[in-house]
């Protein structure tokens, strides 16, 4: 059975729990727990080093937890074969797109979708709608290394955005999007939003959390210092310095 086709209509697109990640001495991440329902988006916020990328990291399969459990749509993206079922659910979009030397922007796509059982007749109107509304349509046959890094940034969100995913996992996402591009990544992921996907992001732009994110945890030395509803969080962050003076 295809991986996609293991995963329940009502499952819960992320449930995480006691989950910890060191690094030799360092702890990287400790203490988290997060649970995202379908169509709810949290925004981990924190300063450089506070564990950001770890927990990402560590949610989407690609670190071993030293402690905790995490899963994606009831599947472990831990523990093979159940993996493959929580990597069918979930869509990672690092804070450096991983793309292939040699497929150009439209061809990184058409895989995308084919890998995920994307290939009905409309799928190439899809595509070309996607490349027009994240304004790729004109390096659609460019190959990445002809892409500055915000075109590399764009193209590894439409590999995301391609796909049927329950849960949309984005660490800094913006970096590297001209500010028209940024307000175009928030309409993006309200629609994802809208659909029932869930969404667990990182950033330290604070004006593009607050066009989408409904709740915020902060992470400081790995250890997470506050959560709760998004401007309250932002708000208590502001204050206690959490956070850039001008955020
Ligand atoms: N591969 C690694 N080996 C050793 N320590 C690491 C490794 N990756 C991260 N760390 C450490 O783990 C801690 C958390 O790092 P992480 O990259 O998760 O932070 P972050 O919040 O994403 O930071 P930034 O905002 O700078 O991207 C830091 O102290 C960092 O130095």
């Amino acid at each position: 059975m295809p991986a996609a086709e293991t995963i329940a209509p009502d499952a819960i697109p992320l449930q995480v729990t006691g989950l910890a990640r060191h690094y030799g001495r360092l702890v990287g991440l400790a203490h988290f727990d997060l649970e995202l329902k379908p169509g709810q988006c949290v925004a981990l916020i924190g300063a450089n080093g506070s564990g950001k990328s770890t927990a990402v990291r560590t949610i989407s399969g690609l670190l071993e937890p030293t402690e905790g459990t995490v899963r994606v749509c009831g599947h472990d993206p831990h523990s093979e074969p159940d993996a493959e079922a929580a990597r069918a659910a979930l869509a990672l979009v690092p804070d450096a797109p991983m793309l292939y030397d040699d497929l150009t922007v439209r061809q990184h796509l058409s895989l995308v979708a084919l890998a995920h059982g994307v290939n009905d007749d409309g799928i190439e109107e899809r595509i070309d709608g996607l490349l027009e509304r994240l304004g790729l349509s004109h390096r659609a046959d460019f190959l990445p290394a002809e892409l500055s890094r915000g075109l590399k940034q764009k193209t590894g969100l439409a590999c995301a955005l391609i796909r049927p995913a329950k849960l949309l996992v984005l660490d800094e996402p913006v970096v590297g999007l001209d500010p028209p591009s940024q307000a175009l990544l928030v309409e993006l992921l309200l629609d994802a939003k809208a659909s029932g996907t869930a969404i667990l992001l990182t950033t330290h732009q604070m004006a593009f959390a607050d066009g989408v994110a409904d709740r915020a945890i902060v992470l400081g030395e790995g250890e997470v210092l506050d959560h709760g509803p998004w401007a309250a969080v932002r708000k208590r962050a502001a204050e206690r310095g959490w956070l850039p003076a001008d955020a």
